[in-house]
Formats: structure tokens, C-alpha cells, sequence
């Protein structure tokens, strides 16, 4: 089997996604998911002009092979862009090694390991009555497992709020809007949204917070200790990860869960917190850690360690994505949790999948390959319109994590 084509389908029906079709000669397609929020033309250029010319005529059976030519025969190795795209080529050629089976994904890495896939949605509201009745939406849909994100009291706006319930759209405008922040009122506000979740619905559903990388470590502990009570499922991305051993000091104050990764593109940038023992589930998913294989790759030594996975699974994740970690969650032995944002009609549209929910769990169906397709003629009719994600400063304008 030899690759014959390969291109790069950039759509936007409501936001945009960068999705790679492979074409082998003997017929069969697959599909890679390639977005990257906010910089999704770049990746499209790195596939069409520097990594497509020279998959023409490889075997598409030779998954591994191929990862490690465009890793390591690259010599510029990791970074989003880069990763995204091979992520896009390796979730393709599993596709297409799947389809050629005649098996769906998860087979081919090892067959079923549950029955389900248990996700988490996203609750958010201006304030806490109006997250506490979004939570309460989720429950009732049966989700066993919700985030819940509020307004801040004196700040006008915060990432992660939005007019939209069942989705929101991280890519906000045209060109990046600015959020204030202060990790002080933040702090305050945030374990009495918790009280009332607890209060309200008890200890059976499982809740969970992300802070966005807006804490400094010793902020992230007490922010850990006050939330003790509610004992959440995870606090995610506390404080960013460029320096690993700063999450020691968190892990030394706190038995709240921590999570992070879905800005991680390798292992090389979770080792140390995975070896230490530094966090509790490692969050990297399929298009942004480099695909199938190497995320496999993160899962088995994070598996080691006794961390779990809890794949990224917002709306600027396409279709293909999901239904690649979907595959993949069904699989892998240390499966922690996937995160689900709904796409929106449009978006389903132009993805026909195989995967369906049911009851608080994703199931990824049994189509051979990852189960999505694309409608071309569809996708089509909705040109990139560039999109950025929101910025954030501190009340005195200093620029802060977003
Ligand atoms: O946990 C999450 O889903 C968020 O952090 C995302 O909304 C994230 O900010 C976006 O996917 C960024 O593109
Ligand atoms: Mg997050």
C-alpha cells in the first residue's frame, strides 16, 4: 500500500478546524484532526508545504516509522505546531491501518478495557446561582461527572464564562479580547461556588475546576486546601507548567487532585511531574501530544507513576479529535476521565461520527477506523475567518496568563 495524496481541509462552521485527508492507492482515506487554536493556518502551511511532499508514495501501514521521520528527521522536534501536524499525519495513518483491518481504533490498540467512556461537561454561569443551576442541567442529562466555572465579584469578565451553556467558544473575536484578572478575588470567591455545589447536589456527582495557569504554586496550594472540603475530581492547570518542579510545593500542601497537560505537546514536558508522583492525571490529547502513538507513549509511563489520563476535549478539538481519544480512552488501561464540550449542529454536521453519548459516557461506535468523516462540499461552504483567544491582565495592566 503506498500513500497517493494527502491535503489539508480547513473549515469554519462556527470555528475553525484543520483537518488532514490521506489517500492511499489502494482506495482507503483517513483523517487527521490538525487545529490549533488561534494558529491554525500555520499548521495547515507546515502540512501542505513541508510535511505532505514527502509522505507521497511512503506506506501508510508503517505508523511508527513514519512518526519517528517526522520527529526526528525534522531536527526542529516538538512545539504545537509541529506536533499538531504530525499528530494529524499518525491519527490518519491509524485511521486508514484500522479501516484496512476492517476494526474499529480501538481494537487495533488493544481492545476494550470498559464499557464506556466516562466524560465531564462544562457548567458555567455569571455567578454562582446561575453555575449551580447549569450544574444542575448536566446532572439532569446524566452526566456523572461536571465542571463548574463562575464570575468573578469585580471583574467585569472571566475566560471560561460565557452566554453559551452547552458550549462556549474559546476563539472569542478577530483579534484577541482582553480579560482582567486577580488571583486574590479569585481565590476568595471560588470555594464558596464549591460549598454551594456540595450543598446543593452532595458528594455523588464528581466536580471538577480549571484555573487556566493563573496561580503562582504557593496560591495554587491554598487554592487546594480550601477547596479539601468539596473534594473535587481534579483542580486543573493551577499554575503553568514550564517549570515542573514548582508543582512539589503544591503536592506538599494539598490532597486535592491536580491535573494538567493540554498545552503539552511531548513527554519530555510531563516527565518529571509524572516520575515525581506531582500530579494525578495528565491531560494531553491526541492532536496536540503528536497522535496516537505518542500519546500512548505519555499514557504507559504516566501508568507507571499511578497518574491517569483525562484527555482535552474542548469545542477548538474537532470532531476527529474526539473521535481519535475516544479510541484511544476505550483502550487505555489508566483511563482517568475525557472532557466533552458538544460541537454545535454545524459542526456535527460537517463531521458525521460514530460516536454517541449515553447516559454520562461517550461511546466510539464500531466503524471501522476512528469512525469520522468529513463532508467536503459542506466544509466547503464555510471559509477560515480568523479567530483569536481572549488575553488577560491584572487591574493594573500588567499582561498576566491568559
Ligand atoms: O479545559 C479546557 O477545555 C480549556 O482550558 C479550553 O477551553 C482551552 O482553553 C481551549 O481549548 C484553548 O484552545
Ligand atoms: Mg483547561
Amino acid at each position: 500500500m503506498k500513500i497517493r495524496s494527502a491535503k489539508v481541509i480547513v473549515t469554519c462552521p462556527g470555528r475553525n478546524f484543520v483537518t488532514l485527508k490521506i489517500e492511499t492507492d489502494e482506495g482507503l482515506t483517513g483523517l487527521g484532526d490538525a487545529t490549533l487554536n488561534g494558529r491554525e493556518l500555520a499548521v495547515a502551511s507546515y502540512l501542505t508545504d513541508h510535511v505532505i511532499p514527502c509522505l507521497i508514495g511512503r506506506d501508510p501501514q508503517q505508523v511508527e516509522d513514519i512518526w519517528q521521520y517526522l520527529y526526528r528527521g525534522a531536527y526542529w522536534r516538538g512545539g504545537p505546531v509541529t506536533m499538531s501536524a504530525i499528530a494529524a499525519v499518525d491519527t490518519a495513518l491509524w485511521d486508514i491501518k484500522a479501516k484496512a483491518a476492517g476494526m474499529p481504533l480501538y481494537q487495533l490498540l488493544g481492545g476494550k478495557s470498559r464499557n464506556g467512556v466516562m466524560v465531564y461537561g462544562h457548567a458555567n454561569g455569571a455567578d454562582i446561582s446561575e453555575t449551580v443551576d447549569e450544574v444542575a442541567k448536566f446532572l439532569d442529562l446524566g452526566y456523572k461527572a461536571v465542571r463548574a466555572q463562575c464570575g468573578i465579584p469585580g471583574l467585569p469578565s472571566t475566560y471560561g464564562v460565557s452566554k453559551d451553556k452547552m458550549f462556549y467558544e474559546p476563539a472569542d473575536a478577530d483579534l484577541p479580547t482582553e480579560n482582567l484578572w486577580s488571583s486574590e478575588k479569585y481565590l476568595d470567591h471560588v470555594p464558596q461556588l464549591f460549598e454551594r455545589l456540595r450543598d446543593k447536589f452532595g458528594f455523588g456527582p464528581h466536580l471538577l475546576h480549571d484555573a487556566h495557569h493563573r496561580l503562582t504554586p504557593i496560591e495554587a496550594a491554598r487554592l487546594g486546601k480550601s477547596l479539601e472540603p468539596y473534594r473535587l475530581f481534579w483542580m486543573e492547570d493551577v499554575v503553568p507548567a514550564e517549570n515542573q518542579a514548582a508543582f512539589r510545593t503544591i503536592r506538599q500542601h494539598t490532597v486535592t487532585p491536580i491535573a494538567i497537560g493540554e498545552i503539552f505537546n511531548t513527554l519530555w514536558q510531563c516527565q518529571t511531574l509524572i516520575e515525581e508522583g506531582l500530579i494525578d492525571y495528565i491531560r494531553a490529547t491526541v492532536v496536540h501530544a503528536g497522535g496516537i502513538t505518542h500519546l500512548r507513549r505519555i499514557a504507559t509511563l504516566a501508568d507507571i507513576h499511578h497518574v491517569r489520563t483525562g484527555c482535552h476535549g474542548a469545542t477548538d478539538l474537532s470532531p476527529v479529535c474526539m473521535g481519535a481519544a475516544l479510541h484511544f480512552d476505550t483502550w487505555v488501561p489508566n483511563f482517568g476521565i475525557q472532557e466533552y464540550m458538544t460541537h454545535t449542529p454545524e459542526t456535527d454536521a460537517v463531521f458525521p461520527h460514530s460516536y454517541w453519548f449515553e447516559d454520562g459516557y461517550l461511546h466510539p461506535g464500531d466503524t471501522p477506523g476512528h469512525g469520522v468523516d468529513i463532508d467536503e462540499e459542506l466544509a466547503a461552504k464555510y471559509p477560515y475567518s480568523r479567530a483569536y483567544l481572549p488575553m488577560n491582565r491584572l487591574q493594573d495592566g500588567t499582561m498576566y496568563n491568559w
